[in-house]
């Protein structure tokens, strides 16, 4: 070899993109390119005459110098890995080295290990579309089957390797999956026969850079009765749903309107026309008057006549909750707010009324320190859950109601007078049954009627010293007490008719000691005469007011007052006349 000959042969190993090494016959290095350097990590001081083992630790050059045999192999050096081709060098039949080419492996080592993870992905997969437990099918865009599961083979009865490979029609007449190969339109939900059974299926085009390359079809369920029993058992719990919907709705919403309070004394007949103004306005409402007046059934009527009335009616009694409860009750918590609170946490009374009306009775009995938190509430119109930090923006309207003396509680710095203040509004006092006098006999005759209904009694009317007794007396627990001593007496009455013994006795002891006082009795019995007198007077005048007035030689106007005062009004046909 010429000197410049090898000058020329160095440049062009020099610039080859693989390292070369060559030895000669002793084991040492006598020439390495730059690569090759690189490849080994070494500079050309520490490889060049050095030991080719001494350069590379696992190197195999000797031994193809000694086997006089070229070799291929993927070596480590460092922790990199090289591709290796060795072959020894003949002169003149005579070894004198072996030389070395290696390229760097790594890039094809990643290339291997992405084709490995894809080869898991793809076994993965496909153990997948195997495993499937309904059938599925996929076809080529000439709707060729491709692919298709074992469940779906048996349920069609034929045998993976005969299905694959044939048109989808052949294997089952009524496919359709070729179809949507061609046109791309998905078919889900379908209703197909497979071998006379109706089963629901789902066909969608397979595509490929926007390109249809076939279809995959799916068998959704396999028999349409197993849907039918899904949707009946869906049907089952919607039902379910809107029955407990139709619950809460009812259990929130009003159960009394103006209609439901009866009375046609002149002083309930004016609470009504003033509740009905409160009602169309958005004013707060505070209901006041004796426990037992009706109250409650005024809040109601008030919200069922109000521009809210399809929105929720709550009720809170604020008398009846204890005091380390009310705050929880009234505002909600949030999960984990305390030991004991519930997951999710829950809406308080003032959330669940958003929209509508918070009826907050017994007012007078919320502890002062609930009462400055309602106050906020009311004034800042917002609420917050205990234990979160958001606010909630509330559009509430306030009904209360007390039968306590507000005044008194709060000159005694029992109730907060800013509180007071915000309730006391639009303020409507339910008269005493004591002052509607004539509305107890009617009272009574509609909680007759309403206790034969629920209850299924057959007592219709009462007796006339019954009647009297029940016009005389002042009901301090006004119409409560009327309905708890009526619901007692049917209970115990034997026939049709409610009799004194079948009062309950505070009642009837009363009755005793009335007709022993003569006072009382003498101005009982003339009222008794009189009432006979006008009803005799009003039965011969067949209802004609006027000439019952001739005949009782009163006018008629006394008349009207004295037939309010008996409560004969309309009722002279009447069993309790
Ligand atoms: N005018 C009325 N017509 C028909 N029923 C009435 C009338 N007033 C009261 N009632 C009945 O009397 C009972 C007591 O009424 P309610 O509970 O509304 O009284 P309240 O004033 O709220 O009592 P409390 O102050 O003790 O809570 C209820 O069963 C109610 O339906």
């Amino acid at each position: 070899m010429k000197p410049n000959q090898i000058i020329k042969l160095d440049q062009v190993f020099q610039a080859i993109n693989a390292g070369i090494i060559v030895i000669n016959d002793q084991d040492l290095v006598c020439y390495c390119n730059p690569v090759a350097a690189h490849l080994i990590g070494l500079g050309m001081q520490d490889i060049l005459n050095k030991k080719i083992t001494e350069v590379i630790p696992n190197s195999e050059l000797f031994r193809v110098l000694q086997e006089e045999e070229s070799n291929a192999d993927q070596l480590m050096i460092g922790d990199r890995m090289v591709i290796t081709s060795r072959s020894p060098i003949d002169q003149d039949g005579k070894m004198v080295g072996a030389v070395a080419v290696f390229q760097d492996g790594s890039e094809l080592q990643r290339v291997l290990s992405r084709l490995d993870n894809t080869q898991n992905s793809l076994t993965g997969l496909e153990n997948i579309f195997e495993q499937a437990y309904d059938g599925v099918m996929v076809v080529d865009s000439q709707g060729i089957v491709t692919r298709i599961t074992k469940t779906y083979c048996r349920f069609l009865n034929i045998a993976q390797e005969d299905a694959v490979g044939r048109h989808c029609t052949e294997i089952l007449p009524t496919s359709r999956m070729h179809i949507v190969a061609q046109t791309g339109h998905a078919e889900i939900g379908e209703v197909m026969d497979i071998n006379g059974k109706e089963a629901m299926v789902m066909r969608l085009p397979l595509r490929e850079n926007g390109k249809l390359i076939g279809a995959v079809g799916k068998v959704m369920f396999r028999d349409v009765q197993d849907l039918r029993t899904l949707a009946e058992k869906l049907d089952v719990l919607e039902n379910k749903l809107k029955f407990y919907e139709k619950e809460l709705k009812h259990y929130q919403k009003f159960r009394y309107t103006f209609s439901n309070i009866i009375g046609k004394s002149q002083a309930i007949l004016q609470t009504k026309v003033l509740a009905e103004k409160a009602a169309l306005g958005k004013s707060t409402v505070l209901l006041r008057g004796e426990s037992g007046t009706g109250k409650e059934l005024f809040a109601h009527a008030i919200h069922a006549a109000s521009l809210r009335h399809d929105q929720p009616f709550v009720r809170v009694n604020c008398g009846a909750i204890p005091a380390e409860l009310l705050e929880s009750e009234l505002f909600g918590y949030e999960e984990g707010a305390f030991t004991g609170a519930k997951k999710g946490g829950k809406p308080g009374k003032f959330e669940l009324a958003n929209k509508g009306t918070i009826f907050l009775d017994e007012i007078g009995d919320l502890p002062l320190g609930m009462q400055a938190k309602v106050l906020r509430i009311l004034q800042e119109k917002e609420v917050e859950r205990v234990g979160s930090n958001r606010l909630q923006h509330l559009d509430i309207r306030v009904i209360a109601a007390t039968h306590r003396d507000l005044e008194k509680m709060m000159n005694v710095g029992e109730f907060r007078r800013d509180l007071y203040y915000r309730l006391n509004v639009f303020t409507v006092t339910i008269p005493p049954l004591r002052e509607r006098e004539r509305d107890v006999l009617l009272l009574s005759e509609h909680l007759l009627d309403k206790f034969q209904r629920e209850l299924g009694s057959s007592v219709k009317i009462l007796d006339r010293r019954v009647a009297e007794l029940f016009q005389l007396y002042s009901w301090p627990g006004n119409v409560r007490e009327l309905q708890n001593s009526l619901e007692r007496a049917i209970n115990v009455a034997e026939g049709y008719v409610i009799h004194l013994e079948d009062l309950p006795l505070y009642l009837q002891d009363l009755e005793g000691r009335r007709s022993t006082t003569s006072l009382q009795t003498l101005t009982l019995e003339m009222a008794d005469a009189e009432r006979r007198a006008i009803i005799k007077a009003l039965k011969t005048a067949r209802g004609n007011k006027t000439k019952a007035a001739e005949f009782l030689g009163i006018h008629r106007t006394n008349l009207y007052k004295k037939m309010e005062k008996y409560g004969l009004e309309g009722e002279i046909s009447d069993g309790m006349v």
